[in-house]
């Protein structure tokens, strides 16, 4: 199928290439995005068949148009009913994308009738594509059967000997070798052989099935040498769309540029982290369900989680030290306990000389404690850890990493900051997608060093020109925090402190006069 002399030849550097297109209104100068066609069947639970294909495409970061070749009635209880689009109408979908769009790669899932494999045939002639990757998807995980033995011959003989990988699971294999038993590793190599001998460059034959074993071991054939891909059997009900997935995600990869080899290792191992991550999540009542392709359901801590930043949570802002910690002979989980309890409202771990494992168990533990009280936990300059621990959101200085791009990190629903002395800085930290700054030092303090001092001129100054709420810090405590709190600007939302809570015999008590006092503030003003 393809055309560019093998997969593995493909340039690295096509994936950025910037091409011309006459046809194209603005820009003129275009980036590639790498796209699959995937030709399938729709599953109305969505855990197999086109879903799961655009699912899988979205979650590699590759563009996937779709042509469905039949609409199954189907939960995780099983396949209640199908029904197949006219062949004509799946050759007027295929022309509208092939006709159209620069496919890298297509995928076909579910064709469930010799005339639909015979239409994708003349148009696959009318329209070459780079690559094709065939999943023989004949029978349901629940046994219900998606193409019958009619499509076999057509599959042998005109589909196989195009495809640039085929994907059977060792029922699918067998059937295609006319009922061979395919029950151990040998016999799944011995399969491997004869498909390949049917055409395609390379076969890949899925083990999941195969009994009696505790890893999960597919084995794949390029022709000359065999590979046994192993790792360990998930054990768990939701594995329905898993060869969708693969065969797709096989896809994406070879889209991008892969080699053939490294595209199913990725894929193999896609699949499993999906299913390990997903392996007890509830979706259905069937016995087969669905699993999470964004590894991004499963947060059990997502209903504590408030879904967008509260500007008024920088009212008492507490910034957690190592150094008083060890000198006051206390834990950061226990600061930051007696902090929350004693009325701060936003923490901040800011642990510059922690050793990285013990800083993220710590941090886990705030993430809990600030998570169940309804305090968002911030991480300082770490973004590693902020992941980790699935903190809240991060602050970040004008030296520590760009703001856009710890915005692409970690997604848009985490809250960031960012310190500002000047208002340029401040209109900046707006335009690279901050929730809130940090402006100081306000007043002379020794927790920073080397950190010049703005002053409330400073202060009022940033505020002023700020798009974003603002937090001050840096010298401030009980007994000045209503001096700064005067200035009276309307975006200060209050105040950030470290020595003035942390660096105390009792940080609880410290907190609450903090507290009582910007309350009083606050009225007063
Ligand atoms: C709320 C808040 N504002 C400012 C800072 C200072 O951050 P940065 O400038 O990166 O300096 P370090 O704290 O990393 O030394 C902050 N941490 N929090
Ligand atoms: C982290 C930071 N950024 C500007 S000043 C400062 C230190 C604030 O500490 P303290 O509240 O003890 O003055
Ligand atoms: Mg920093």
């Amino acid at each position: 199928m393809n055309s560019l002399g093998g997969i593995r030849s493909w340039p690295a550097s096509w994936r950025s290439a910037t091409k011309t297109t006459a046809s194209m209104t603005t820009p003129e100068t275009v980036t590639k995005v790498a796209q699959v066609l995937t030709v399938a069947g729709s599953d109305s639970g969505a855990g197999a068949g086109i879903q799961a294909d655009l699912k899988v495409c979205a979650a590699r970061g590759v563009y996937c148009a779709s042509v469905i070749t039949a609409v199954t009635a189907q939960n995780t209880r099983g396949v209640q009913s199908v029904h197949l689009l006219p062949p004509q109408f799946v050759s007027e979908q295929l022309k509208s994308v092939l006709s159209d769009f620069e496919f890298d790669v297509v995928k076909t899932g579910m064709l469930p009738s010799p005339e639909i494999v015979e239409v994708l045939l003349q148009n696959l002639s009318d329209f070459p594509v780079r690559a094709l990757v065939v999943d023989p998807v004949m029978v349901s995980t629940s046994g219900h059967v998606l193409a019958g033995s009619s499509i076999l011959s057509i599959f042998k003989e005109r589909l196989l000997p195009i495809a640039d990988i085929i994907t059977p699971n060792v029922k699918e294999a067998s059937a295609l070798l006319g009922g061979v038993r395919i029950e151990t590793v040998a016999e799944m190599r011995s399969a491997a052989k004869s498909l390949h001998e049917m055409g395609p460059r390379f076969v890949l034959v899925k083990g999941g099935d195969l009994p009696g074993s505790s890893d999960s071991v597919d084995v794949y054939f390029d022709g000359k040498v065999f590979h046994e891909l192993r790792s360990p059997r998930i054990t768990t009900r939701n594995t329905h769309g898993t060869g969708c997935t693969l065969a797709s995600c096989i896809a994406a990869e070879l889209a991008k540029g892969s080699s053939m080899l490294s595209a199913v290792k990725v894929a193999k191992r896609f699949v499993d982290n999906a299913l390990s991550y997903s392996k007890d999540i509830v979706i259905g009542s069937g016995m087969q369900g669905p699993f999470d392709h964004f590894l991004g359901l499963k947060k059990d801590t997502q209903t504590y989680r408030r879904s967008t930043f509260n500007p008024d949570d920088l009212f008492l802002y507490a910034v957690t030290d190592s150094r008083m910690n060890i000198k006051w002979n206390r834990s950061i989980v226990d600061a930051v306990k007696a902090a929350v309890e004693g009325g701060a409202t936003i923490i901040q771990l800011r642990e510059k000389e922690a050793e990285t494992r013990e800083f993220l168990e710590e941090a886990k533990s705030c993430v809990e404690i600030c998570r169940s009280r309804g305090v968002c936990l911030l991480i300082n300059d770490r973004i590693d850890i902020a992941l980790a621990c699935d903190a809240d959101g991060v602050h970040v200085g004008q030296s520590d990493m760009p703001v856009d791009l710890v915005r692409s990190l970690l997604g848009p629903d985490k809250i960031i900051g960012v310190s500002c002395k000047t208002p340029e800085q401040a209109h900046q930290a707006w335009k690279d997608g901050a929730d809130y700054i940090g402006s100081g030092g306000v007043f002379p303090t020794n927790t920073k060093a080397n950190n010049r001092t703005i002053g409330l001129d400073g202060l009022r100054e940033v505020c002023k020109a700020s798009e974003l709420p603002v937090v001050a810090i840096g010298g401030i405590g009980i007994s000045n925090a209503e001096s700064v709190m005067r200035i009276d600007a309307p975006n200060l939302k209050g105040v950030a402190v470290v020595s003035a809570l942390f660096d105390q015999e009792c940080v609880l008590t410290q907190t609450r006069k903090l507290h009582k006092t910007l309350k009083e503030s606050k009225r007063d003003h």
